[in-house]
């Protein structure tokens, strides 16, 4: 991770961003961060701002006021230098020469990154290694007119990771794909963050990217109402007791317990990353207090996000 003076600092960092097209709020003060090695999934209903907030981020739309750091850049002053750690995909499908075969394209998105200060040669082979990345090998050779739009898509997720970019930033980059494309997509996208990649993505599908995001954020009308840690989301449990609240009392401050909430005749507990089932009920039996059933809370992103755009 990128460090200035001994402080780590988020991969993408967006503060307290407005975005008006003449009087009309399309975004209203807008926070979010991203770390090195995580996933943040952006959704929200059609027209919520999501891919007016991936342009903004990417330097490609302007804010009306607040601001956008990449790596500590800040996009809309140094957009050269922020965009050179960056790979993304800003439409779908991505734009390319219909004429060209997609290994010329991929060529040419080479040579363009090729021209930005300190940027390192891509050769042919990382051409090839991104192409069967995208199962896309036999295809290389042939027009991108030929392409299916799920091909397309994929071709634009080839190009974005190219330059083996630090920011990865990708708008509905699952739109138009069968599902073992969006598979696929989901592999490449831990794979990434798993050597230190941040990635931003939006997307409408919940209940995959609850299996592979660390952090979804929700916008709707313009505005962030929600953004949740599924992480910790996951490493919730479910102890059934006789006395819900005195349970919560007595998990409440305890290290290996994140968070302790009631819903009767339930505790449910948020516990550290490292576990922590046998602690809480080692805990709660020299309290004098018994658990008739300790089980997984399991987190459900949609009715989750459907509660939350309902009742924003
Ligand atoms: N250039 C523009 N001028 C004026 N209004 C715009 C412009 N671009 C987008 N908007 C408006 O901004 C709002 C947000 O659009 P945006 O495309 O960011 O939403 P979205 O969340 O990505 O939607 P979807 O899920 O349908 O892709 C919409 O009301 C749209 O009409």
């Amino acid at each position: 991770m990128t460090k200035v003076t001994g402080l780590a600092l988020p991969a993408i960092e967006v503060q307290d961003l407005t975005k008006k097209y003449g009087q009309h709020a399309i975004l209203e003060g807008v926070n979010l961060k991203v770390n090195a090695g995580e996933v943040y999934a952006l959704t929200g209903p059609n027209g919520a701002g999501k891919t007016t907030l991936i342009r903004t981020i990417t330097g490609l739309a302007f804010p009306s006021s607040g601001s956008v750091r990449v790596l500590g850049v800040d996009v809309h002053k140094e957009g050269t230098k922020a965009r050179s750690q960056m790979g993304a995909v800003v439409e779908a499908p991505a734009k390319f020469y219909p004429q060209f075969t997609g290994t010329q394209n991929l060529l040419l998105h080479a040579n363009l990154a090729a021209m930005a200060p300190g940027a390192p040669r891509i050769g042919r082979d990382r051409i090839r290694e991104v192409l069967a990345l995208l199962e896309l090998t036999r295809m290389g050779e042939r027009k991108v007119a030929e392409y299916s739009l799920g091909q397309r898509q994929r071709l634009g997720v080839a190009s974005a990771m190219l330059a083996d970019p630090k920011v990865l930033i990708l708008d509905e980059p699952t739109s138009g794909l069968d599902p073992l494309g969006i598979g696929l997509i989901h592999r490449i996208v831990t794979s990434l963050a798993s050597h230190g990649c941040a990635v931003i993505l939006s997307t409408h599908h919940l209940r995959e990217i609850a299996t592979y995001a660390h952090t979804v954020g929700i916008l709707t009308g313009g505005r962030m109402v929600d953004t949740i840690d599924l992480r910790q989301r996951h490493a919730a449990y479910r102890f059934r007791v006789e006395d819900p609240v005195g349970t919560v009392a007595a998990l409440e401050g305890l290290p290996f317990v994140r968070r302790a909430t009631t819903r009767s005749p339930y505790a449910i507990v948020n516990l550290g990353r490292d576990g922590g089932v046998p602690e809480v009920l080692s805990h709660l039996a020299a309290q004098g207090i018994r658990v008739y059933e300790a089980t997984p809370d399991h987190f459900d992103l949609y009715e989750y996000y459907r509660e939350r755009v309902e009742h924003p």
